[in-house]
């Protein structure tokens, strides 16, 4: 039997509270078995990284945790009130339709100003607001895309390969974004991506899935696990490494002044503005 059941009592979670706690959770769609036996618990303040093969189960893993997806059996506790903000794997929006970004926001249901406001500013899009949707680029895009999931106030941000189409450093400034976010709002975040070499290291943790949970830990862990290894390989080993190496020179990030603690997120000297990414804090 299925249960989605409060773990605690209603009010402020702690710093590291647990806000979704998933207990021998399996999946059945159709005929197969997508997800068998999962147990992993989220804590607020964390990043967590899904990475795993395609069809492995991780956007089915997503939606479960949103609630779109009951269980076969297992469990999926949330903490009470948890709100969760999603940025979906892709979302179409048409582009012959005159739409700015202030009024996306209000889709479909309406933001005063001064959400909208703190939103974007959050997002590091707060110069977009005026801006018509079908002008922006796929940086610009993907911050109103999360603009749009803070609007909740999020406790928990879940991110669904957020980052496709975007080049290499645009993926990086956008998790450096992301990382922000986390500090300033304290929520957690779950995502899943395929660019496991900069987005391993943006993570605390990092869950490697194939149906069940192959491996989890910290990013070096991970990447040094048989069972990972198995599924990727050693390439990305490699490029995590060599990505941490280029970090650790100091070389001029042009205003990002940002003490992170020996996470990656920078982009390295790649020399090539990439369209209106935002690298720094804009707020
Ligand atoms: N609604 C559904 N009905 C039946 N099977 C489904 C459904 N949704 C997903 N699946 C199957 O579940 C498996 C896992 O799909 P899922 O989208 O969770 O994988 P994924 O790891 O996110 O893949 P990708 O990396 O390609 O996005 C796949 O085999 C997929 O075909």
């Amino acid at each position: 039997m299925t249960a989605v059941r409060p773990t605690a009592p209603a009010g402020a979670a702690a710093q590291g509270e647990t806000l979704v706690d998933i207990d021998g959770l399996t999946i059945r769609l159709g005929r197969e078995v997508v997800l068998r036996d999962v147990t992993l618990a989220l804590r607020r303040g964390e990043i967590v990284t899904i990475v795993g093969p395609n069809g492995s189960g991780k956007t089915t893993l997503l939606r479960a945790i949103l609630g779109a997806i009951r269980p076969s059996a297992g469990t999926i506790s949330r903490f009470p009130g948890l709100r969760i903000g999603y940025v979906p794997q892709k979302l179409h929006v048409d582009r012959t339709l005159p739409l700015t970004v202030r009024r996306f926001l209000s889709l479909p249901v309406r933001v005063s100003d001064a959400d909208a406001a703190r939103a974007l500013t959050r997002a590091g899009a707060a110069e977009l607001s005026g801006r018509q949707m079908s002008g922006l680029s796929g940086g610009q895009f993907q911050r109103v895309m999360l603009a749009r999931a803070l609007l909740v106030d999020p406790d928990l941000l879940i991110l669904d390969e957020a980052t496709q189409g975007l080049d290499q450093p645009g993926s990086a400034a956008f998790y450096q974004r992301i990382e922000e976010v986390r500090r300033e709002i304290g929520c957690a975040v779950v995502m899943v991506s395929h660019e496991l070499h900069v987005v391993m290291a943006a993570s605390d943790r990092v869950i490697c899935l194939n149906g069940h949970v192959c491996c989890e830990g910290a990013p070096e862990h991970v990447a040094s696990a048989p069972e990972y290894r198995a599924l990727f390989g050693t390439g990305t080993q490699g490029a995590l490494a060599l990505y941490r190496h280029e970090h650790d020179h100091a070389h001029d990030h042009k205003g990002h002044g940002h003490g992170h603690d020996g996470h990656v997120h920078g982009h390295g000297d790649h020399g090539h503005d990439h369209d209106g990414h935002d690298h720094g804090s804009a707020t």
